[in-house]
């Protein structure tokens, strides 16, 4: 017998649940399917991990900034192994809570992988359901690469669940995760390497910022290389060899791990999209600004698996999951507003911004007054012993708003969710200054930064 409900969700991360638990609670039967142990990515196998391991280098580095300076930081140093056994204090009971609070919630938890047999037809686990609504919130999975070899690189997850690490690192993409990783690599006591293709990686962020992240990471041990690709990768007795070519020139590294930070795709790969008649190309379900499938109208999609405005981020794909929750119910058309959602590269520093690129913003023809500000010798940062901090605010000359921010510098992230909010809800950065922070704080900082 087939069961039926008003929505199936297939994929149990950040945007499925808040979909399921939403439209649960105004009443509809709702069941949600993930192939995996519920939670997704964030909270497995991303943010939520990564930044436990990023504390340990956050204190590593904070004590080594102090040496000389009151601190002893010298034999100072991570336990990989305890640090794990932290964050799998955190993840391990993710999957069971998770499924108990969408029981609770009146979800209909499923597991399997889920394919579809017909525009509102699934089997999940070889056993057919059948759903009025669909949403498709399957999320993203490594670029697949095809250079002899590649089969030797590990991906994210298996790096946050590596037992030990190992000393040669090389991070194949100059992106988040190779940002993020190396930095945390580094602190632990390996040599990472950065091989980026492009002439400067972190191409979403202020250059002149990269720049500082990039000359700040050097220091700390993280090399990045540019204009450099992986040719091949032969196993040796001592590790990989992995060939290289840089700018046409050939070279080779020897490494005991490669991890892929080369970007990551829209997991559709056992979806059968054809057989549900749902139209999908390389960045996702393809979708309306609604949310809903351009080709059947009982499939939404949300988060990492839909081809929106929205970045692959967190807080994108639970404002996407509500946004088509809330049009599933309502059968309404509204459109997830993007608008300021604030980025960090959870670096050590961090590296963060909200809003238009420079170049971005000349283009649209904004008459912009650049306010970049060296904070590297301001109070908060001497307090801590940081050399290294720097913004670049955006203002709108016309408005007095503020059209971008750019930001690198320790705990500049929760700097961005003040400019966020700003940004989002109109204030100008004369109301921004007339504001009062608790001092002395970082957001103290953010009248002199304005
Ligand atoms: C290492 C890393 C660090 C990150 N750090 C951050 C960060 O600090 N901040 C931030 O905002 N974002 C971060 N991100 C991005 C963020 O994790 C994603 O944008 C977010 O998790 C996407 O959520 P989602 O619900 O769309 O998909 P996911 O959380 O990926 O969930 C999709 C689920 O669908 C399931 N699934 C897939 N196909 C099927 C199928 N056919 N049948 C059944 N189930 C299926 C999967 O098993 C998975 O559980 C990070 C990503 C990575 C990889
Ligand atoms: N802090 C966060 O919010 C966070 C952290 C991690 C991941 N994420 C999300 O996950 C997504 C994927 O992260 P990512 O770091 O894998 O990708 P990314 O898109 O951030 O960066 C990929 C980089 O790899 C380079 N590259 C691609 N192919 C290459 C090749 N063959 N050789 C050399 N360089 C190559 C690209 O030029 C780019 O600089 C991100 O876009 C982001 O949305 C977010």
């Amino acid at each position: 017998m087939t069961d039926t409900y008003d929505l199936l969700v297939i994929g149990a991360g950040m945007a499925g649940v808040a979909a399921a638990t939403k439209t649960a609670s105004k009443g509809w039967r709702v069941g949600i399917v993930d192939a995996l142990p519920y939670g997704g990515t964030c909270a497995l196998r991303g943010c939520d991990p990564k930044k436990i391991l990023r504390r340990g280098a956050e204190v590593i580095d904070a004590a080594r900034l102090m040496g000389g300076k009151g601190i002893d930081s010298n034999g100072l140093s991570i336990n990989w192994e305890d640090l794990m056994k932290h964050k799998h204090g955190f993840t391990d009971p993710v999957p069971h809570n998770m499924e108990q609070d969408l029981r609770a919630h009146g979800v209909e938890t499923l597991h399997g992988p889920t394919t579809f047999t017909g525009p509102t037809q699934v089997d999940i686990a070889d056993k057919p359901y059948e759903a009025s609504k669909i949403l498709i919130a399957t999320g993203a999975v490594p670029r697949p690469l095809d250079f002899p070899g590649h089969e030797h690189l590990i991906d994210s997850s298996d790096f946050l669940n590596l037992e030990t690490l190992p000393r040669r690192i090389v991070f194949l993409g100059g992106g988040f995760i190779s940002f993020e990783f190396a930095h945390i690599a580094a602190r632990a006591g390996s040599t990472p390497i950065i091989l980026d293709r492009g002439a400067r990686p972190l191409k979403a962020f202020d250059a002149d910022l990269v720049d500082l992240l990039v000359k700040r990471g050097s220091d700390a041990g993280v090399d990045v290389r540019r204009r450099t690709s992986i040719t091949s990768i032969t196993k040796s007795s001592s590790g990989y060899t992995i060939h290289t070519d840089t700018a046409g020139t050939p070279d080779s590294i020897q490494a005991d791990l490669i991890v892929h930070g080369a970007g990551r795709v829209a997991e559709l790969s056992r979806l059968d999209l054809d057989a549900g008649q749902v139209a999908h190309g390389s960045h996702g379900v393809e979708v309306a600004g609604h949310l809903q499938s351009t080709t059947n109208p009982a499939v939404y999609a949300a988060g990492d698996a839909a081809d929106t405005a929205g970045p692959p981020l967190t807080p994108v794909a639970v404002i996407e999951a509500k946004v088509a929750a809330s049009n599933m119910l309502k059968s309404a058309t509204t459109v997830p507003d993007y608008a300021a959602t604030p980025t960090a590269v959870f670096t050590v520093p961090e590296l963060v911004r909200v809003g238009m690129l420079e170049q971005e913003a000349q283009s649209n023809g904004l008459n912009i007054d650049v306010r970049y500000t060296d904070t590297s010798g301001w109070y908060s940062n001497y307090r801590i012993g940081e050399t290294a901090g720097a913004t670049k605010i955006l203002v709108d000359k016309d408005t007095d708003l503020i059209v971008g921010a750019h930001l690198f510098g320790h705990g500049y992230a929760e700097l961005a969710n003040t400019i966020s909010v700003a940004m989002k809800h109109g204030l100008t950065t004369r109301q921004l200054k007339s504001t009062t922070a608790v001092y002395p704080s970082t957001g103290s900082d953010l009248g002199s930064i304005l």
